[in-house]
């Protein structure tokens, strides 16, 4: 994954041994324009195809250098805390903090602050892109200078979902949608989404495509070992920025089993549509829910589907947008 580069260091202001006190990065979170999913392998994985695309919604990843004196230990906080992000050791971005430490050798700690705007446990890949961010905001401060390509594989490592921030942009995703390439896009894509209450846990979501393919009762009846490939009509429309021609090709296999889950979604797609969207579709494995519009309808979409029974509120962000980067 060559063609996937990092964003050269933007150092902020020199801490100890003249190197930057602290780090800060920003990365997008994502919605799955198309997502087909084959039967599990061995490891529980599902092989994907997927196309994703990077969306304003941006997560803000803060690596701050530790007093000389502190004992190397990687800390997080939140900028307005969540009870629903765990502040321990199983925080994505604490993850990739000591992955990183681990892969190169490093000691000394870090202090990780987040400002998150990607909706949490929503299929968007918030903490995904908080680790990727953390990944790269941790290499720049320890000066590890990795490259992108070994980024790519320690984000991998972290999660299926984890390499994409990294790439940004518009990107077909296989295997566990992990390994990526990038599509070529044109044009400005703008969404509304639809937040929901409650989040969906997406090993939940996956167990339950499981179970409908196991009956029978996904639309096409029962799917072979492999996912099938992205169509060509909607990476043609990308290519040509043809907002249409996308939105008539959106497709997610895991959205029946989210509606299984969450019968309540299914109204939500059908308000979006009702008002004016051009298409909509659950977000990943939900419970998100992703209204493809067009500018002058946004707000129209937005005031449809909020106070629908299950809809917390709404948030309106344009896509693509660039893969984490390091900012001043
Ligand atoms: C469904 C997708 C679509 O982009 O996104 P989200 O909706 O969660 O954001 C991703 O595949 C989610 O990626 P991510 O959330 O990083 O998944 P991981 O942490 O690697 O895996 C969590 C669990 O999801 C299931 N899983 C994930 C990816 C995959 N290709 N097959 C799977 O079966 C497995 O049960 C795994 O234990
Ligand atoms: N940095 C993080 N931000 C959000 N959630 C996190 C983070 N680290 C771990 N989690 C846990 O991961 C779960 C899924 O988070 P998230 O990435 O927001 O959603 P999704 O996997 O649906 O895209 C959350 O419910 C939370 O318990």
């Amino acid at each position: 994954m060559s063609h996937l580069r990092a964003v050269p260091a933007a150092p902020g202001s020199p801490g100890r041994h003249g190197s930057p006190a602290s780090v800060r990065v920003e990365a997008p979170g994502k919605v799955n324009l198309y997502l087909s999913c084959g039967a599990p392998g061995p490891d529980g994985y599902h092989p994907l195809v997927t196309v994703f695309q990077a969306v304003r919604l941006i997560e803000r990843v803060t690596a701050r250098r530790q007093s000389a004196d502190a004992v190397g230990r990687i800390t997080i906080s939140l900028e307005e805390p969540d009870p629903r992000v765990p502040l321990d050791g199983s925080n994505l971005a604490v993850r990739a903090a000591r992955l990183l430490a681990e892969h190169t050798g490093v000691t000394e700690g870090v202090d990780l602050l987040v400002r998150k705007r990607v909706p949490v446990a929503g299929g968007m890949a918030g903490g995904s892109a908080d680790a990727a961010g953390a990944l790269l905001a941790c290499n720049t401060l320890w000066g590890t200078g990795l490259d992108s390509e070994e980024l790519m594989c320690l984000a991998a490592r972290l999660g299926a979902d984890v390499p994409f921030p990294l790439a940004g942009f518009t990107a077909l995703g296989h295997g566990r949608g992990d390994s990526l390439s990038p599509l070529m896009s044109r044009g400005r894509f703008t969404w509304v989404f639809a937040l929901a209450k409650w989040g969906l846990s997406t090993p939940a979501v996956f167990a339950r495509f499981d179970e409908l393919v196991a009956d029978g009762r996904l639309p096409g009846g029962p799917r072979g070992a492999e996912p099938a490939p992205a169509p060509e009509a909607l990476t043609a429309a990308l290519r040509t920025g043809d907002v249409a021609g996308v939105a008539a090709g959106l497709h997610n296999d895991l959205q029946a089993a989210a509606l299984s889950l969450r019968p309540e979604l299914e109204s939500v797609i059908a308000t979006a549509e009702r008002a004016g969207a051009l298409r909509a579709i659950v977000s990943g494995s939900g419970p998100t829910v992703a209204a493809l519009v067009t500018d002058a309808g946004a707000a129209v979409v937005a005031r449809a589907l909020e106070g629908l029974p299950g809809v917390v509120g709404t948030v309106r962000a344009d896509a693509p947008v660039a893969g984490a980067r390091v900012v001043r």
